[in-house]
């Protein structure tokens, strides 16, 4: 349901990403796997249109995607860039509300949905967004990124920087939008584990190109590839 094709791209004239295929079909959980600096986030760039292609191009359910990243998004593409983009000087209900009405669904049903998706956020409803902690904007960035009701949702590092406890809270809630409203993910990560929880399937990146395509058991017996990964 949501292909990118040869995807060559990056910034100015350096390439960073060359000829770069995957896929991710309907409910299925992808990790996207690779060190510091493969290219993991700029494929994520290239997948959302925030660069312009130099080559290839991006299918969802087997149409060509819009050429714009809120036409995208409108098209059922979520995202939560690397670092947790949340409004810092807006409440987390107003974060979640703009994202649902921008993209022409009812803020009103939004909010509630995600305060019963994610009940760590409820006590904070009021709060300013700037003032969570570090999970917590995680959290509400992907709340953020449900709100435009996705049918495909994109996460760039959501573990990064994120206690323990929240990075578990985080994969439950992911597992459970993806077998309850068929939701199909594409996780770039460096935690292993965390990825090993909720994706079935792997591709590995390596100096901006894919290197394999692996699975979860695959990548479970690999202990050689699971170090190369960590850096370890
Ligand atoms: N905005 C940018 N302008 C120029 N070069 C960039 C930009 N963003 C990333 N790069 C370069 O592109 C290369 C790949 O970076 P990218 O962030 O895509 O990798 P990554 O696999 O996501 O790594 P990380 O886990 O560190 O985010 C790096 O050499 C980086 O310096």
């Amino acid at each position: 349901m949501f292909k990118v094709v040869n995807a060559t791209g990056g910034y100015g004239k350096t390439t960073i990403i060359r000829n770069v295929s995957l896929e991710v079909k309907s409910g299925e959980v992808v990790a996207l796997l690779g060190r510091n600096g493969v290219g993991k986030s700029t494929l994520m760039r290239f997948a959302t249109n925030l660069i312009p292609p130099m080559e290839g191009h991006v299918e969802i359910d087997g149409n060509p995607a819009p050429n714009s990243p809120a036409k995208r998004a409108k098209s059922g593409l979520g995202y939560v860039p690397q670092g947790r983009f949340v409004f810092p000087r807006m409440t987390v209900i107003e974060n979640i509300a703009v994202a649902a009405a921008t993209n022409g669904h009812d803020p009103k049903k939004a909010v509630e949905e995600a305060l019963a998706d994610f009940p760590m956020l409820r006590p904070k409803a009021h709060d300013l967004a700037g003032g969570l902690s570090g999970g917590q904007q995680q959290v509400l960035a992907l709340a953020r990124a449900l709100a435009i009701m996705p049918r495909i949702l994109l996460l760039d590092e959501p573990t990064e920087g994120v206690q323990p406890s929240i990075i578990d809270e985080m994969a439950g809630i992911l597992k459970r939008i993806n077998r309850d409203r068929g939701i199909a993910i594409l996780v770039a990560e460096q935690n292993l584990d965390f990825c090993l929880s909720i994706a079935e399937r792997a591709y590995v990146m390596e100096k901006g190109e894919i290197r394999m395509e692996t699975d979860r058991d695959a990548l479970l017996a690999d202990k050689e590839l699971q170090q190369e990964l960590l850096g370890v």
